[in-house]
């Protein structure tokens, strides 16, 4: 069997004016708010319940996978459940995990979250190169050979990462602007339309400061581009075009806690104007 690329199966979703990601963030005050204790079967309902609003009308979700570790085991069999029903739902999952490391480590990570038939699999996974773009080698195969997808942390949404993300390389680049480049660098069969390999850009930033050019028109393949810092942190989905310019044509933007808040209730319409205003303003 032929197995579609990561960046093929997102360029579908985004061809169908899907950008919007869904965080699932079981936070305890999120929780309380929802009525529901703060353990693992309280966090296994929002995401379901996440999972439930956000098909059809959002491109993914991205369960931030520390919010149900700090269950230990019954927070991950609460994440396999959410996971599981994603998947019957059609919905990407991008699990926020963040992991490092170098070679055989890091290819085990890569085999815990994106190995077909692991009871963690997603389709994608945020990543940290701070050990070196290629310490991320180990998950290529994945990348290149199950369809899978990673998102490498490149300029992110929090003000104290400026110091690292910003610092000059020897070859006079911004570490950011390096970690683009390497992610639009890497290649793989299939993937006509979007990589499967893309980037973590906050959209709280200016990302002219870190020699990110947004002018540009969009390369083909694009560059995924996963924004967090839309809603709680302070920046709008209705601003995303002006935000990221060139690189929207392949933009994910995430919010988690805007959008839980309020509970359950009204959660389907959240998520729905969210999905709207965000496909309006990359369209215009
Ligand atoms: O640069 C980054 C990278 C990841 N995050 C994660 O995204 C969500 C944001 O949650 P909100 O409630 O929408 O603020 C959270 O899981 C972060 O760990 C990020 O914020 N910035």
């Amino acid at each position: 069997m032929t197995t579609v690329s990561f960046g093929t199966r997102l360029a579908s979703e985004l061809a169908a004016k899907r950008h919007l990601c869904v965080g699932v963030d079981p936070h305890a005050p999120l929780l309380a708010d929802w009525g529901l204790a703060d353990d693992a079967a309280g966090a296994e309902r929002m995401g379901r319940e996440v999972v439930a609003a956000a098909a059809g009308v959002a491109a993914c979700i991205k369960p931030q996978v520390a919010f149900f570790e700090r269950f230990g085991s019954a927070g991950y069999v609460a994440l396999e459940r959410v996971l599981a029903d994603a998947r019957d739902a059609g919905l990407l999952v991008i699990a926020d995990v963040k992991r490092g490391d170098i070679g055989t480590s890091f290819a085990a990570y890569a085999d815990a979250w994106l190995r077909p038939g692991s009871p963690l699999e997603a389709d994608a996974m945020t990543v940290v190169a701070y050990q070196g773009f290629g310490s991320l080698s180990g998950a290529y195969d994945r990348v290149r050979h199950d369809g899978k997808g990673l998102f490498v942390l490149a300029a992110t949404s929090n003000p104290e990462a400026r110091d690292v993300q910003l610092a000059r390389r020897s070859d006079g680049r911004s570490v950011a602007e390096a970690m683009v480049a390497d992610a639009v660098a890497f290649d793989t069969p299939g993937d006509d339309h979007v990589n499967s390999i893309g980037v973590v850009l906050g959209a709280t930033l200016n990302l002219a400061d870190f020699g990110i050019d947004i002018t540009v028109p969009p390369a083909r393949p694009a560059l995924p581009v996963l924004a967090p810092g839309f809603g709680f942190q302070g920046a709008r989905v209705e601003n995303a075009g002006t935000i990221f310019g060139g690189l929207g044509w392949a933009l994910l933007a995430s919010e988690s806690r805007s959008v839980l808040a309020g509970g359950p209730i009204g959660l389907a319409t959240r998520v729905r104007d969210r999905a709207e205003a965000v496909a309006t303003a990359l369209t215009v």
